[in-house]
């Protein structure tokens, strides 16, 4: 059975619907930019409706070490997703600062990417395949962009990875099947506008990545 992160929740009937769903990790979005993005406040209250089991995921990009504390101070996470240009050492030095498991993401476009996810399982705890943005693109992630999962076949990492990028209900099985993931996320695929997630929407994803798991090649 799959693993499903929903990533970008902003509200509490959407913490209720992927905690109901049986979501194993719920993401809150530490970007500005971003339509999904929460104050500390804010994400401090979701990040309490969570119940034990599963993890809280703080996603940040690029961040300094000040942002990293201020939100850490106020809100309980469990797991540190960094979805920027951070370096291996930065990775390092994340962990080292915050003391939890960092899971950094790598942006994959064609094979020339892939040995990145090599030199990131060195130091990461886990891995994050998603689409590489465009190069115009004002979020690093979140844009709906899948990529071509043929890429992916065969291929084993150093570390626990999840699958991302343009994920949906409808594609959720295929993207399982092609790669054998294990988990997967998903944020623009479960909303209806950007940073409106749908409770409908979530449950039908969380079942499909479920069924599809089920039947799934495991690695
Ligand atoms: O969701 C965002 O707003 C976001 C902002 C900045 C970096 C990453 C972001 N989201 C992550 O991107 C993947 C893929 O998103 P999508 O499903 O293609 O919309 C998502 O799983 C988030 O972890």
């Amino acid at each position: 059975m799959a693993q499903v992160k929903i990533c970008g929740l902003s509200a509490p009937d959407h913490v209720a619907a992927a905690v109901d769903a049986g979501a194993r990790y719920v993401g809150l979005v530490f970007f500005p930019k971003s339509p999904r993005a929460v104050t500390p406040d804010r994400a401090a209250a979701l990040a309490g409706a969570v119940p034990p089991g599963i993890a809280r995921v703080g996603l940040f990009v690029d961040p300094d070490d000040a942002l990293l504390q201020a939100v850490l101070a106020t809100v309980p996470l469990d797991l540190i997703q960094l979805h920027g240009h951070e370096t291996p050492d930065r990775v390092a030095a994340v962990r080292a600062l915050t003391g939890l498991p960092v899971m950094k993401a790598v942006g994959i476009a064609s094979a020339a990417d892939l040995p990145a996810l090599t030199d990131y399982g060195l130091v990461a705890d886990m891995l994050l395949v998603d689409a590489k943005p465009p190069r115009d693109a004002v979020l690093p992630g979140g844009n709906g962009l899948a990529f071509d999962w043929r890429l992916l076949v065969g291929r084993r990492w150093l570390r626990p990875w999840l699958l991302a990028g343009g994920l949906t209900p409808q594609n959720v099985a295929e993207a399982i099947r092609l790669t054998g993931a294990q988990a997967v996320d998903v944020s623009s695929g479960v909303e209806t506008a950007p940073g409106l997630k749908d409770p409908a929407l979530i449950r039908d994803f969380v079942a499909a990545a479920a069924r599809a798991g089920a039947v799934g090649a495991p690695r």
